[in-house]
This record gives structure tokens, C-alpha cells and sequence, in this order.
């Protein structure tokens, strides 16, 4: 291993060509789930599993001011986020996001209009000789996101903002095209939403008063001050990019399905469509839904890993960490680490029926408390689109023709490389 005082490799060239392979790789050389090296001229360590959960997410430890590349402000989270706060600043601004994505009437409410959106998309998949799954979940999403959150959308315009959200996730992690156009998006969209913040602050705009637009314009930081029009763009798309971003889940889900199949006779007998029982299951599925959507969100590479900056000299089971350091959290890495899940390379959603499961074991969207650490706040919406987006897919007729669903490691984010295409598409009848 290489020590602290050894000068070592810079590995930003090494991640950015193995992607989510390189940090799993490198530690399964390490005698402990624990790694020294250097990441973009920066000292960095990273670590895994729910004690270096906690470790990581102790704010006397790692904070995430200055810790954030610009490449990815600039695209994935926009300038002056959550994501870059700490502390009190922090713990206000994150109260927001929790008063509008965690409430179960809400969270009902988005899911609802995704599925009646999902509905009506799937009668026009049946005139259509094939489409991109990965496209068609993403304009339904962010139409029913839109909606929801009182963002007015032309019918015309759905398309256009849907590859724009996409575009922010999809050109974070990589240099070239797909970077600039990640940036472009973000522009665009922060000058889309600025002015809708400022309009239903002066009254020139209508929005119903809990919508998130108007509780996003009302909010108060820290200092008491409202945010920015700007800044109050960035959390708006903080909202409707990620929520968006569960079309990379649907892509996998719709993969698993295909992969193995068993898992649709599992869904369907749920939801009570193979002439079974339903157990109240319904629409969203019931604990093999909620399952499956927990292993898709293990097994599939989405978020590789978070990381911050230690703010002291600090030791983690006996390795220094030196104050400054970039401290990452190998997400991807615990969510196949073998000692906390067994056989982690099979995708069976069986092994979360009839468990909990514990705060700092399942990672796929960070770790610790959503209340008081960067936790993501999003997870009751992912988990519950992708239960219904799930049970939605299981029911739908369709052929999985010819075509490349590979999903290389190398590409973050990941995706099947087709954008899983279906054809022959029969919506459901009734
Ligand atoms: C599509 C699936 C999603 C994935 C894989 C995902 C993943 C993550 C991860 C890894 C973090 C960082 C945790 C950390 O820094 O410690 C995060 C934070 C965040 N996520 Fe998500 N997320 C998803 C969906 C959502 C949704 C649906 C929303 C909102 C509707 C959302 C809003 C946020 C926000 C606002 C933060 C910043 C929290 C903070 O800094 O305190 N995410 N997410």
C-alpha cells in the first residue's frame, strides 16, 4: 500500500478510463476496505462500509466546502447547491429539500402523475414500430417532475427539457462533448427558472402556494436573506434534474426484467395481474417491488462514490488522513462489498424481503441521516417511482429486439449502451 509519506501516482487519468471498475479494483488490493492515493494533484483516501459511513459523514471530520470540482458544480449540481454546504447553512437549506420530498401525500401525488403520464406515453409506444426506453422514462418523468413541482411546460417543450436534465447527469464525470453539452444544459435551465422564481415573487406569475417553485421562492437561508433568482434555479433543477435521473433506474429495471425474467412473474403476482392474489399490492406493487427496487439500485453502477475534505489531522483505524485530504466514500464499492452482502455480483431482490435494511448498509444515494448529513433526500421518491415504474414495465407487452445492452463500467454514468429499446409495445388493457 502506499504510505503517507511515500510520493504516490496521481490516478485522475486511471479513474476517469476504468470508471466505477477503478476504485473497487484498487482496493481489493488493500489489505482493508481502505485506499491511498492521489486524485487530481490531492492527496485522497477512500474508504467503505457503514463505519466509514459514519466516519465520513461526521462533520468534525470531512466537509464539503471547496471539495466539489468545478466540472461538476458546473454541471451536475449548479453553482452555490446543498451539496457544497456544511453546517448550520447546510442543515437550513436541506430543510427545504426534506419539507418537499419527503412528505408521503406529496410523494403519492408525484408518482401518480408519472404513472398517468407513463399511461398515456405507453398507448403512443404501441403506434411506434420501437422506442428508447431510457428516452420515453426520462419525458415522462420530467413531465410528471414539471407538473408537480409547478413548473409551467408546453407540450412542445417536454423533449427539450427532459435531454437537458438528462444531459447535467450525463456529462458530469468526463471531458469532451458530452461535458459541454452537460454545461450548455445547465445555462439554459438556470436561465429558464431564474426568472419564474423572480416572476412569482413580484406576483407577475401564479403557482399554487405549496408548489415547490413558491416554497423555493419563499425560503429564507441561514442569514435570514431569500436565495438568489439563480440560486433558487439551482435547487429547482436540484429537484427536477434528479427526479428525471430516475429513467437511468427504469433503463436497469427494464434490463433485469430482461436479464431474468423470473423477476416479472414476481411483480405481476404481486400486483395481482397473473389472476393472483393481490394482497392489497396494487399499482405500486407491494415488499417484492419495494425489493426489487432496493437491488436495482445495489446492483446497477449509477453514483460511483461522494467525497469531501478533512478539516483536521485525523486517523481512520489507525491510517492518518491528513486535514485537507479528499476523503471519498466508495458507494459503489459497498453496495458489492461481499462482507455486507452475500454473493453481491447476482441480482436477486430476495435478499431484502423480510429485512430491514440498515441506514449506512445500502448506499446508492449516500449515507447517513437525510435530516442532518448530505444523505440525498430523494430516496422515498426513487424508491417509489421505481416500484410503480417497475410494476408499470412488468405488465407491459413488449420484444427486447437485437441490440447492444451492454453497460460498460468505463462510462459514468453507466447505461445499457442501446438506451434498452422495445418494440411491439401492447399497453396493458384497461
Ligand atoms: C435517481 C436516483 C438518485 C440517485 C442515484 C441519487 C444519489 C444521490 C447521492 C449519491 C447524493 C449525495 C449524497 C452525499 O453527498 O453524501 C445525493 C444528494 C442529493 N440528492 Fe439524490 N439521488 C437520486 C435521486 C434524487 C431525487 C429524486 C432527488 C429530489 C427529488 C434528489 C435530490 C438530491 C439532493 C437535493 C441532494 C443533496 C443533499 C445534500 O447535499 O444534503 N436525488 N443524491
Amino acid at each position: 500500500m502506499d504510505s503517507p509519506r511515500r510520493p504516490f501516482l496521481d490516478h485522475s487519468l486511471p479513474l476517469l478510463a476504468r470508471g466505477y471498475a477503478w476504485l473497487p479494483d484498487r482496493m481489493r488490493r488493500t489489505s482493508g476496505p481502505f485506499l491511498r492515493t492521489r486524485l487530481t494533484g490531492r492527496h485522497a483516501v477512500a474508504l467503505r462500509g457503514p463505519e466509514a459511513v459514519r466516519f465520513v459523514y461526521d462533520e468534525h471530520h470531512v466537509r464539503r466546502h471547496g471539495a466539489v470540482p468545478e466540472p461538476v458544480r458546473s454541471t451536475l449540481f449548479g453553482h452555490g447547491a446543498v451539496h457544497t454546504l456544511d453546517g448550520q447553512a447546510h442543515r437550513v437549506r436541506k430543510a427545504l429539500f426534506l419539507s418537499l420530498l419527503t412528505d408521503p401525500d406529496g410523494v403519492a401525488e408525484l408518482v401518480g402523475r408519472t404513472t398517468a403520464a407513463w399511461d398515456e406515453a405507453a398507448e403512443r409506444w404501441a403506434r411506434q414500430p420501437r422506442v428508447v426506453l431510457f428516452d420515453e422514462a426520462s419525458r415522462v418523468i420530467a413531465r410528471a417532475v414539471c407538473e408537480w413541482t409547478g413548473v409551467p411546460l408546453g407540450g412542445s417543450e417536454t423533449d427539450a427539457v427532459a435531454a437537458d436534465l438528462v444531459a447535467m447527469v450525463d456529462g458530469f464525470a468526463t471531458p469532451g462533448p458530452r461535458h459541454w453539452r452537460a454545461r450548455a444544459a445547465r445555462r439554459r435551465r438556470e436561465k429558464w427558472l431564474a426568472p419564474l422564481v423572480a416572476g412569482v415573487r413580484d406576483g407577475s406569475v401564479r403557482v399554487p402556494a405549496d408548489s415547490a417553485v413558491a416554497v423555493v421562492a419563499r425560503h429564507r437561508d441561514v442569514d435570514g436573506s431569500e436565495l438568489d433568482a439563480r440560486t433558487a434555479a439551482v435547487e429547482l433543477l436540484n429537484i427536477l434534474r434528479p427526479t428525471t435521473a430516475v429513467c437511468w433506474f427504469v433503463a436497469f429495471a427494464a434490463h433485469a426484467l430482461h436479464r431474468w425474467p423470473e423477476n416479472r412473474g414476481r411483480l405481476l403476482a404481486e400486483s395481482g395481474q397473473d389472476g393472483g392474489p393481490t394482497g392489497g399490492a396494487g399499482n405500486s406493487g407491494g415488499p417484492y417491488a419495494e425489493a426489487f427496487a432496493h437491488e436495482v439500485r445495489r446492483f446497477y453502477p449509477f453514483a460511483p462514490f461522494i467525497g469531501g475534505r478533512a478539516v483536521a489531522d485525523l486517523t481512520w483505524r489507525g491510517e492518518p488522513v491528513p486535514a485537507g485530504a479528499l476523503v471519498l466514500l466508495d458507494l459503489y464499492g459497498q453496495n458489492h462489498d461481499a462482507a455486507l452482502w452475500e454473493d453481491p455480483y447476482s441480482f436477486d431482490p430476495r435478499r431484502f424481503l423480510g429485512r430491514t435494511v440498515e441506514r449506512d448498509e445500502l448506499v446508492p444515494q449516500g449515507g447517513g441521516s437525510a435530516e442532518v448529513n448530505h444523505r440525498c433526500p430523494g430516496e422515498d421518491i426513487t424508491v417509489a417511482l421505481l416500484r410503480a415504474l417497475s410494476v408499470r414495465l412488468a405488465r407491459l407487452e413488449y420484444r427486447v429486439p437485437e441490440q447492444d445492452l451492454s453497460i460498460p463500467l468505463r462510462r459514468v454514468p453507466a447505461r445499457p449502451r442501446s438506451g434498452f429499446v422495445i418494440a411491439g409495445v401492447r399497453p396493458p388493457a384497461g
